[in-house]
């Protein structure tokens, strides 16, 4: 392991919690400063890169294969080796990294767990560093925890999932963690702390250092990655291609360069996911500026149809043609508590969601929830073998059905419902919470940009609802006032409204709308 230089880190919070010390050590925050130093001027300049290509896009510009690596996408080359215990993901299950939560999804019986800092986790300093301390203690085999309000006590079972771990995206930084007065990234310091303290005892409990890469758009962030993994690697000691990593194709732009990403990882990916919540997103904000590609209610946009339909096949063909695992996605339906029928149509949504993937040809597929394990055990069985690899579909999809636009109805009631959704989940993540249960449906930051994305785009354009009205600033203002009314005491309601209504009434479409609201979060 290379030495620490002389690269100081300032933490500008202190945190009280037990085990804190062991993990912000000065010798891991000091490559936490290193991998900032050498990558973050090139993490702003790719940034940058995602608003020029947005500038292109609006003046007319649509997304498509690069024609400079056509040698990439036609050229016959393969990813590295795929551990054993990356063999079979037929289901994982995801979650915010807090200790109950940890040890509830490691002992679901699902084959991996993501634990997840990005979309299901609001990046409150104390929440993360919890997270930190959670993560090595399962390493450790000291991961136990007693509910105060229950006394329930967890620990560890005997099988416990693989760990994979999701960093941040490339967008956030972490405003805790300084090192020339300027904040590190909230990748980075992620990514840096999980593999600095658990990658040598993950390997030698026969595990590895794992992550998911979330919201990529381009090959040459998963080029930034490379550089960060093979830094990486030789600072700790690891043997070059030792980290693994799954890259979700959650964007718009990165839809059209898996072949690319795939290529720029090869020798520490495994696979690719299907982010259909962010991808969603991706759609409306990189699109959503022309007023031909209006979407129809949240609702309406199903994974068995349209650009989502294109994509889920792609990703399968391109991943197996490469020997890469071609992972599903979420379906955002959780049990129904208290009543039973409810319940029970919602597990057939959730298995009918798999059955689509699994005769799609991916390898495997996410759940938000311990009882989703089951049925999507049963129709991932489907599979006969630990993935299918082998399962090449029987046509790839194009340009033209990659772009097509969902057909269905715009409402009052899917506009209502995305203001319904979207305040409370911003009230929660300006608390602490970044997934939580709505009307029966996981949400978190993905599901929550759909929401806000969506009445932005209906608002610019007047966009006309199937009762023949059209949006208007009058309409939102009204139905705003009476979705809040309705909401009633909600901590936060009144800072997540005023933030909701900012982003969908600016002239400017704001990137993530968690960036405006890390700005409230100590
Ligand atoms: C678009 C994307 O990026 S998807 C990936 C990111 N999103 C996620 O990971 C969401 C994960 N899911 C969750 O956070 C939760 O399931 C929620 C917020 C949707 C629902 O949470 P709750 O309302 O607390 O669920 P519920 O009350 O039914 O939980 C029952 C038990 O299951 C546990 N549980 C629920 N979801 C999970 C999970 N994902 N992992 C582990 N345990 C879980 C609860 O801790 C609880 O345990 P207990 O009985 O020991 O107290
Ligand atoms: O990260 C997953 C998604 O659907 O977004
Ligand atoms: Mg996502």
């Amino acid at each position: 392991m290379s030495s620490v230089l002389d690269r100081p880190i300032a933490v500008s919070a202190p945190t009280y919690l037990e085990g804190a010390e062991a993990v912000l050590t000065s010798e891991a925050l000091g490559f936490v400063a290193e991998l900032h130093e050498r990558f973050d001027d090139r993490r702003r300049s790719l940034l940058a890169a995602r608003i020029e290509r947005q500038e292109r896009i609006d003046a007319g510009e649509l997304p498509d294969f690069p024609a400079d690596t056509q040698h990439i996408r036609e050229g016959d080359w393969k990813v590295g080796t795929i551990p054993a215990d990356l063999q079979d993901r037929r289901v994982e299950i995801t979650g915010p990294p807090n200790a109950k939560m940890v040890i509830n999804a490691l002992n679901s019986g699902a084959r991996v767990f993501m634990a997840d800092f990005e979309d299901a986790t609001s990046p409150v300093w104390d929440e993360l560093v919890q997270g930190q301390i959670n993560l090595r203690n399962r390493w450790l085999g000291t991961l136990d925890f007693t509910d105060p309000s229950t006394g329930k006590h967890y620990a560890l079972g005997p099988d416990p999932a693989v760990l994979i771990v999701r960093p941040r995206g490339w967008h956030l930084e972490e405003k805790h963690a300084i090192v020339d007065g300027k904040p590190v990234s909230g990748a980075l310091f992620d990514f840096g702390l999980y593999l600095f303290h658990n990658a040598h005892v993950a390997l030698d409990m026969g595990s590895g250092p794992y992550f998911y890469l979330p919201k990529l758009e381009s090959r040459h962030e998963a080029a930034l990655w490379n550089d960060v993994f093979e830094f990486a690697e030789d600072w700790l000691g690891l043997e070059r291609g030792t980290i693994k990593a799954t890259v979700l194709i959650e964007t718009l732009p990165a839809a059209f360069e898996m072949d690319e990403i795939l290529y720029e990882l090869r020798r520490n990916i495994v696979g690719l996911n299907c982010g259909r919540w962010d991808y969603i997103f991706s759609y409306i904000k990189r699109l959503g500026r022309s007023s031909d590609r209006l979407t129809p209610d949240r609702s309406a946009m199903t994974m068995d149809k349209a650009f989502l339909a294109a994509y889920s096949l792609r990703l399968v063909a391109t991943c197996h043609r490469r020997g890469a695992f071609a992972m599903g996605g979420m379906s955002a339906f959780i049990p129904v508590k208290g009543d039973e029928a409810a319940n029970h149509a919602a597990m057939n949504k959730v298995r009918s969601d798999k059955l689509r993937e699994v005769c799609n040809g991916h390898d495997g597929t996410w759940v938000a929830h311990p009882a989703l394990v089951r049925p999507a055990m049963e129709a991932f069985a489907a599979m006969k073998g630990p993935n299918q690899l082998h399962n090449m579909p029987d046509r790839v999809p194009g340009r033209d059905e990659m772009l097509e636009l969902h057909r269905g109805a715009r409402t009052e009631a899917g506009a209502r419902e995305n203001i319904r959704v979207a305040i409370p989940y911003i009230a929660a993540w300006l608390g602490g919470r970044g997934a939580v249960p709505l009307y029966n449906l996981m949400e978190d930051a993905a599901t929550a940009e759909i929401c806000r994305a969506q009445l932005w785009q209906w608002l610019r354009f007047g966009a006309s609802f199937d009762d023949d009205r059209r949006f208007s600033h009058d309409l939102f203002e009204d139905w705003l006032a009476e979705e809040i009314g309705a909401l009633g005491s909600v901590p936060n309601l009144k800072s997540a409204a005023r933030l909701l209504h900012e982003l969908v009434t600016a002239d400017r479409f704001q990137e993530f709308l968690t960036l405006p609201a890390y700005e409230c979060l100590d």
